[in-house]
């Protein structure tokens, strides 16, 4: 038998001719399969990989050693929503148009894939995996009220910030196809991190996100990103000023950044920011981090830092322990996969995994957007209600296409 390896290069050469993306798509879920669509920030090719495994969940996620797939994985690990693998037994990027097997996938399963593509789709509108959890909403009130307990619990130097999010549930238009969604947002959102992702059992998720959490590029540069602060994208980003506020609630992100590197006992990084950078209609202050791994030796630094900064101080706060107890005490609901991390690994592009933002999650008639808000000791609980109000726009806008 032959052996897994750990790059996106070791496909034989299954060929299914003129396919595009959408019928991949809609044959996995057609067939039952776990599927994951993304597309990177700032280019303009999508990619797909099908899993024809059983079982996709990993344990522990590491990165270095992973064979070629999408790892995506919530922000509390718990029955309902665990950390999950989606092999890459099938893949197929814009670029070729060409579906390929991984050299260890199973033939059989190949086959009966590529005769079912071949066939034709027809997989009817609104037709994806869903979860069987429930789904949970609390109302404005709610949030705003635990806006103003995380300000008291700051004031007495609980912690110094909290990231606090909601849910909002809306009917979904008929006529909504899964591959229409990912098309629509990788048009929409050039500079985000456009995904899809549908999993038996688990459900199906779709986002633009602004947050890169780990990468590790071709050129064997890891890159991460302190982000943090918020407001109405202007017309210029030069015309954008930041209240005290948001330069310390940013502040405090990059400080835990500094923090772990420093636990790792890593000196040789860049860091470049803050800077403002627009994500859709909103824009945010962003501090970049790098360190070249030619140069440094440090191999496992992407699991490492994976371990240490997820969930980070922009999606639960600081310091983390007190943060998270205050989240799961007071925010009311599941989060799930929202504010979690997803992206694709060992890629022929590398390793890139964002926060999962500026998503939703697609149920038979209904989606369920998400938006959380960084709680520091001058927050407005009804101006961090607008602005999860303005973070869930995105998805807002896509599903207004349909
Ligand atoms: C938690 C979210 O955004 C984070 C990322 C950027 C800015 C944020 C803020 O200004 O609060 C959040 O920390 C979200 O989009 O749901």
């Amino acid at each position: 038998m032959e052996q897994a390896t750990a790059s996106e290069s070791d496909t034989t050469g299954a060929e299914a001719h003129s396919n595009t993306l959408a019928p991949v798509i809609h044959t996995a879920i057609g067939k039952g399969k776990a599927v994951a669509a993304w597309r990177l920030p700032h280019t303009n090719e999508a990619h797909v990989a099908v899993s024809l495994q059983d079982s996709f969940t990993p344990t522990p996620p590491t990165l270095e050693n992973s064979p070629f797939g999408f790892l995506f994985c919530p922000f509390q690990e718990s029955e309902p929503a665990p950390n999950l693998f989606i092999k890459a037994d099938l893949y197929i990027s814009q670029a070729t148009g060409k579906l390929t097997a991984a050299i260890d996938a199973p033939a059989p399963e190949v086959a009966d894939f590529m005769q079912a593509l071949e066939l034709g789709s027809t997989t009817p509108q609104r037709s994806w995996h869903t979860s069987n959890a429930g789904v949970q909403q609390q109302s404005d009130l709610h949030f705003q009220d635990a806006v103003a307990a995380a300000v008291a619990a700051i004031k007495e130097e609980q912690m110094e910030k909290v990231v606090l999010s909601r849910n909002s549930i809306l009917p979904l238009p008929l006529h909504l196809d899964l591959a229409a969604v990912f098309e629509q947002m990788c048009q929409k959102h050039s500079r985000a991190f456009v995904s899809v992702v549908s999993v038996p059992g688990v459900g199906t998720w779709a986002g633009a996100s602004p947050e890169i959490l780990v990468s590790i590029n071709e050129q064997q540069v890891f890159h991460t990103v302190a982000l943090a602060g918020t407001q109405p994208a202007t017309e210029s980003v030069a015309d954008a000023i930041w209240r005290q506020k948001e330069i310390e609630e940013q502040a405090m992100v990059e400080r835990y950044i500094l923090l772990c590197f420093k636990s790792l006992r890593l000196r040789e990084y860049t860091e470049i920011g803050p800077r403002t950078v627009v994500a859709g209609n909103l824009m945010h202050l962003r501090t970049d981090f790098k360190v070249d791994l030619k140069e440094v030796d440090f191999p496992s630094l992407g699991t490492d830092m994976l371990r240490l900064l997820h969930p980070t101080s922009a999606v639960c706060g600081l310091p983390k322990a007190p943060a998270l107890q205050f989240i799961l005490e007071h925010e009311g609901y599941d989060r799930s996969y929202y504010s979690g991390f997803l992206g694709p690994v060992n890629s022929k592009a590398g390793t890139h995994l964002f926060v999962n933002l500026r998503c939703m999650q697609l149920l038979k008639d209904k989606a369920i957007i998400y938006a959380g808000a960084g709680i520091t000791a001058e927050s407005d609980p009804v101006k961090e209600w607008m602005e999860t109000q303005h973070k869930m726009v995105a998805m807002q806008r896509i599903l207004q296409q349909f």
